[in-house]
Formats: C-alpha cells, structure tokens, sequence
C-alpha cells in the first residue's frame, strides 16, 4: 500500500472503529457486550486488546473480520465498512486446526487449493520461504502431531502469512501454550512481523505479553466493554529479554494492571 495514505490519519486508518458497540439480543431492555469503542489501527501497526474475561474482544475481534456485524457504530477496513469476511484480512485462532493427515507444507499451502484449486510454484516456495522464517523448515514434511503446541501455531501463523493478507487479526493465539513456549513464540512472532510487516490485531490475556509486543495497547473494561485506555507502548525496538526487565516494561504492565483489576476508573 502507499504511503500516500498515511496523509491524513483518517483515511490512513487500516481499521477503523466508530462508536462500536453491539449487542447479541436485539431487545431494548438486552445489555451491550461492548460500547463506544473508537480506535484506528494503522499501516504495521501491532495494536493488542487486553480486558478481562467476557468484556468483548473476541466480539471486537470478529466484527473486524466480517464475521459479525456491530448493531451500533461501524467498522471499517481500507475506508469501507466491513459487511463480509475479506481476502485482505487473515486471521489466527487460540488453535491452529491443522489438517492431521497433510504435512505442515500442505496445511499451509492448503487455504490456497482450497480457494483456487491449486497452487503454483511460485506459491510453494513462497511457502518454504514463510517456513524458513518461522524456524520450520526441517518440520515441513512432518504431520502437525509430530510438532509441539508452539510450533502447531507457528504453522497457524504462516499459513495465515502465505494468503499474504495486509491485516492480520490474531485472538488469543499462544493461550493454550505453557508460559516459556509462550515467551519465545512471542519473540518469534516479534521475528516474523519484521521480516514480513503486517497490521496487527492481537486480542490477549496477558498484560507481559501486550506490553512485550505492542505499538499500542487498547485496555477495556469489564462487561460493556469501553476503552478504558489507549496506551502507547514506548519502549525501543527490538524488544528482547532486556526488555522484560526494564523499569519501564514493570511500569506499563502495573498500569495496565492497575486498570483491569482495581476498579473501572482511569489511574
Ligand atoms: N454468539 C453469541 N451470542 C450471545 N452472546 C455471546 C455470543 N458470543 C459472545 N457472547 C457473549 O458476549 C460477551 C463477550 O464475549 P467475548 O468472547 O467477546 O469476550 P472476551 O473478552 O473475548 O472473553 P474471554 O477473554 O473470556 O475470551 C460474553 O458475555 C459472551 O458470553
């Protein structure tokens, strides 16, 4: 995408969410799930959600992706509200779902034979090139029950990558991972994103992890969920294990804790 688009900081918005709110039950009297959510995420931006359970952001989420149409306010993508699933915006799941009787190369490749019927060459070793970058390539003609839980949502992750989306949503991807697979998977992640820059969604339970990742992290409430915060993550790239241990890693994540489990009123 060019650059032009980045002029004014409306129309430069990958995603944008007006006044958002929904509601699963129509009746007047039904409670919102989430409300007045503003936010605008931009061209390589990593923006994570962290709120506590049942606050909406898997809805969010999903309204971003088409699968779901907000009753209140809109979602937009590339300036056009989201009315269906895009070709433009992948997403990845809290489990990667591989197929068990195709190698990690077919179940990466497969959206495409999916969509298409086939795939080139060129598809293939685009494929290889992902792999390579996510630390796969030895694993490539393995079946996913020989990989572990991480390497299962590097594959998720990757095949994702290979429709080549220009946004890409990810809902609690490492949550059914132990807390050290977690920590590399994120770094991982970190690795991918530079080499192959994408815009990013990412909705978490972990404040370490938000904070580790993030450009931006948007703290909702609990149940409607509002923006309690929109906080800039102002610590250096590339972030490392250093960067864990910095004061002002310790200072992000007690804000944000702060918020999520003192009561719903900005510190
Ligand atoms: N299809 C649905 N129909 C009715 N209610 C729903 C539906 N999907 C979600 N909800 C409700 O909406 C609320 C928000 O759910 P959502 O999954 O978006 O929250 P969340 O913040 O992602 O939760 P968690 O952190 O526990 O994954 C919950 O109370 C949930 O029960």
């Amino acid at each position: 995408m060019e650059d032009n688009k980045m002029t004014d900081s409306n129309k430069s918005a990958y995603v944008s969410m007006k006044k958002v709110g929904h509601k699963f039950d129509p009746r007047p009297e039904a409670p919102m799930v989430v409300q007045d959510i503003d936010l605008d995420i931009h061209r390589h931006e990593f923006v994570a959600v962290v709120g506590p359970s049942g606050c909406g952001k898997s809805t969010l989420l999903r309204m971003v992706a088409g699968l779901l149409i907000p009753s209140h306010g809109e979602v937009s993508v590339f300036n056009r509200p989201v009315t269906e699933p895009r070709d433009d915006v992948g997403i990845v799941f809290q489990k990667a779902n591989l197929l068990p009787w195709l190698t990690v190369r077919k179940n990466v490749l497969f959206p495409l034979k999916h969509k298409y019927g086939s795939y080139s060459p060129s598809d293939e070793k685009r494929a290889n090139e992902l792999l390579e970058m996510a630390g796969l390539t030895q694993f490539a003609d393995k079946m996913p029950d020989e990989l572990s839980g991480g390497m299962q949502q590097r594959v998720g992750i990757v095949r994702a990558l290979l429709l080549n989306p220009d946004i890409l949503l990810m809902d609690e991807p490492f949550s059914a991972l132990d807390a050290l697979t977690r920590e590399q998977i994120g770094f991982d992640l970190l690795d991918i994103w530079k080499k192959n820059p994408k815009t990013v969604l990412f909705i978490t339970h972990s404040i370490s992890e938000a904070v580790l990742l993030s450009d931006r992290i948007l703290v909702m409430s609990k149940r409607p969920g509002t923006v309690l915060d929109l906080i800039e993550v102002d610590l250096p790239r590339p972030r490392s294990s250093q960067t864990i241990n910095s004061p002002r890693f310790a200072e992000l994540t007690d804000l944000i804790r702060g918020y999520i489990y003192e009561p719903n009123v900005p510190a």
